[in-house]
């Protein structure tokens, strides 16, 4: 099961996790009551529009709250039918909560049930994940210039995280919300962390195993002093790639990613070699962020100076 999860989102998902997965009716919002800030707004002040998706462990609605018409979306978790469930909601909660950055998606309220249901009302972002955007537009639209633009916002949203010391662990396409005018916010912190002690061992096998850095598989070889923060641009280097090639790169398209697969690829495999005619800042780009050795890895607010993220927005 747990490897099951590691491998969503590489659009191979395997067929019983939506069988296992718990839906909600659209009607269960109304049920929920805020218990968490002195407000007195309920799920019932807002009404379900459509689903917008399923995560493992629940749904999200797209809300528009009855009195003002704002339009919001609403992640609904059974959080007490499975413990690790609970962890994953309880910390998406408490990063949410102390978050504050454009470059992250906004929580603007959060609905807990007596009954274990957990509800958190998020900022809408209108056009979905830049894993939808990829496959919808089949990866076209991802020029160099929009990816410079893209990779600035998630590095900029990266630079805050780590700068509140909260590691993601779990950055890939289909964790990343955009809207129409191409803002792009990080989202989804179930297996994300924060680091309340400095030299705190960050536990390296969580989140989506093919967008893990090689120290994460074997931190021996190549992480010495671990600490996460560079497993996070491992995973935006990678997250790069595969919207500028439009298939995952570590693996020739269509390749089934099973995890010895992956491993190899990840920790033994060469860098993944990018097409003829890509320009040397997107390639040095690429190469900053995909250090195997982790100690060599850039950092955020290194990659943000990087002559790639550093040409004109327009
Ligand atoms: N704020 C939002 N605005 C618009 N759509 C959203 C928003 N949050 C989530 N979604 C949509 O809902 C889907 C499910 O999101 P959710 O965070 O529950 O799970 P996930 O990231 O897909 O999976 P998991 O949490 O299991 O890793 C997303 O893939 C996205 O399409």
């Amino acid at each position: 099961l747990v490897r099951e999860r590691r491998q969503s989102k590489l659009g191979l998902r395997l067929p019983e996790i939506s069988d296992r997965r718990t839906r909600f009716p659209p009607t269960a919002p109304q049920q929920l009551k805020n218990t968490t800030n002195a407000s007195t707004t309920s799920v019932a002040d807002y009404e379900t529009v459509q689903v917008l998706g399923h995560g493992n462990g629940g749904t999200v609605y797209k809300v528009v709250h009855k009195k003002t018409s704002n339009v919001f979306a609403l992640k609904v978790v059974h959080a007490n039918s499975d413990p690790v469930m609970r962890r994953q909601i309880f910390r998406e909660m408490e990063i949410l909560r102390r978050t504050d950055s454009p470059f992250v998606v906004k929580c603007h309220d959060i609905f807990e049930k007596p009954g274990g249901d957990i509800a958190i009302l998020m900022e809408y972002m209108d056009v979905g994940t830049l894993d939808s955007l990829s496959k919808n537009t089949d990866g076209g639209i991802f020029t160099e210039h929009t990816l410079a633009n893209v990779a600035r916002q998630i590095l900029n949203g990266l630079n805050y995280l780590h700068t509140h010391k909260i590691i993601h662990r779990d950055i890939k396409p289909a964790n990343l919300l955009v809207n129409k005018n191409m803002d792009v916010k990080i989202a989804d912190f179930g297996v994300s962390k924060i680091m309340y002690r400095t030299l705190e061992a960050c536990n390296s096998y969580v989140g989506t195993c093919a967008y893990m850095s090689p120290e994460r598989f074997d931190p021996d070889s190549y992480g010495a002093n671990y600490n996460g923060y560079s497993g996070d641009i491992w995973s935006l280097g990678l997250t790069m790639l595969e919207l500028y090639m439009g298939h995952f790169p570590l693996l020739p398209a269509g390749q089934k990613p099973d995890w010895a697969a992956l491993m190899c690829a990840i920790c033994f495999g060469e860098a993944p070699s990018l097409p003829e005619g890509v320009s040397e800042e997107f390639r040095s780009f690429i190469e900053c962020c995909l250090q195997k050795d982790s100690g060599k890895r850039w950092t955020a607010s290194q990659l943000l100076s990087h002559p790639f993220c550093r040409q004109p927005e327009n």
